[in-house]
């Protein structure tokens, strides 16, 4: 996925940023050949490693903690811990009741879907405009991975939330031929709702972890960004991934899912199934956070798989923090027991660092499970 460097400190980048000069040679040195569903045979390049191959039913499914936004007002400690548990665990959990109609999550799908649908000759027209807002990265434009995902994706840096509104959408929409005003105003108020659920989870993870509860409010200042996710159906699922295993590096993820099984996650070096609930939203924790909590909260490892029957659709809704923020802890995370983990870092410092490594070590998998580069700024 290529993805080009955040033009300045209010925007985000969605996973995976690479340089924009690297982008525009990939895409400009390479014939672009997308839509692997007519692949009969999984071309080499495609192929995972052995001890990376799996198949969903291999795996058991892993109970995810739910989080009922609806218990906010009575039982809001109770959901603070809950929230902060699964955090230290590195688990996702599963957000019920958050802010987000239904109809909005449904209308939404539908017409990601519709994207997707769209000719491979369409969306290769969409593919690698450096300085884009909006652009469409399809599963053979990530060459300098390891090995390629089994995905096409459409990125949306939507800048910072505060600043959101329908003429944002219109431009991070104005290559989307098939998105009208209808689907414009829905995506507008559907990033209305995220933002007043992103507030109520910032609040809750504040307090359990003992600060104010407005101690992380500045995230919304922040840039957001969507990834929609199309995993095309696969002769040979096995042999590939949709994604690989990967932490993602921002602050804070979403995730819609269709009602498509095959996202998993590592717990304790064990791989999970982690099952697809519709009209929820599924959160985790990403590498930022990790960092600014003093490695209290863990960066979420996760990997998606596909199947040969039913293709899958996602949108990953990635929440990033101000590049100027300090990455330091507070200090109420910190005692004798609990020394400084990282040293004094800015996020923009982090981003430069990731990109860095992916480009240096491309063939280094680590790197995208943020281990590498978290490791950078140890003490
Ligand atoms: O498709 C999914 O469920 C997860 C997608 C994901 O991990 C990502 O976009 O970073
Ligand atoms: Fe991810």
């Amino acid at each position: 996925m290529t993805i080009p460097e955040p033009p300045d400190s209010s925007t985000v980048t969605t996973e995976n940023p690479d340089s924009y000069e690297k982008s525009k040679t990939a895409v400009s040195q390479q014939p672009v050949q997308l839509g692997v569903e007519q692949v009969d045979e999984i071309p080499e390049k495609w192929k995972v490693s052995p001890e990376n191959r799996a198949v969903t039913s291999a795996f058991e499914f892993i109970d995810v903690p739910a989080i009922d936004l609806s218990l906010m007002e009575t039982d809001r400690a109770e959901l603070a811990r809950k929230l902060r548990d699964a955090a230290t665990r590195g688990h996702f959990c599963r957000i019920v009741n958050h802010d987000v109609p239904l109809e909005l999550m449904k209308e939404i799908e539908i017409q990601g879907k519709k994207f997707f649908g769209q000719s491979i000759e369409v969306k290769s027209e969409l593919v690698g405009r450096g300085d884009a807002v909006a652009y469409y990265t399809g599963n053979n434009t990530t060459e300098w991975r390891h090995s390629l995902h089994w995905a096409e994706s459409f990125a949306m840096l939507l800048g910072p939330w505060n600043t959101v509104d329908l003429d944002v959408v219109k431009k991070c929409t104005a290559i989307w031929v098939t998105a009208d005003d209808e689907f414009r105003k829905a995506f507008l108020k559907y990033l209305i709702c995220l933002k007043s659920t992103t507030e109520k989870i910032l609040q809750l993870f504040a307090e359990g972890l003992g600060l104010k509860s407005d101690f992380y409010s500045s995230v919304l200042e922040a840039g957001i960004a969507a990834r929609w996710n199309y995993y095309p159906v696969c002769p040979e699922p096995d042999e590939v991934l949709g994604a690989h295993s990967h932490t993602d590096p921002q602050f804070l993820t979403f995730i819609q899912q269709d009602q498509v099984d095959g996202l998993q996650v590592q717990l304790d070096g064990q791989w999970y199934n982690v099952e697809t609930v519709g009209g929820t939203l599924l959160m985790s924790i990403s590498d930022l956070f990790q960092i600014w909590t003093n490695g209290l909260f863990k960066s979420v490892l996760h990997r998606v798989l596909v199947n040969r029957d039913v293709p899958r659709f996602s949108i990953a809704w990635v929440i990033s923090v101000v590049h100027k923020q300090d990455l330091a802890p507070p200090e109420e995370l910190i005692d004798e027991k609990h020394p400084r983990v990282y040293r004094d870092l800015t996020a923009m410092e982090y981003f430069q660092t990731m990109m860095t490594s992916r480009l240096e070590k491309a063939t280094d998998p680590r790197v995208f499970n943020g281990q590498t580069i978290i490791d950078n700024f140890r003490i």
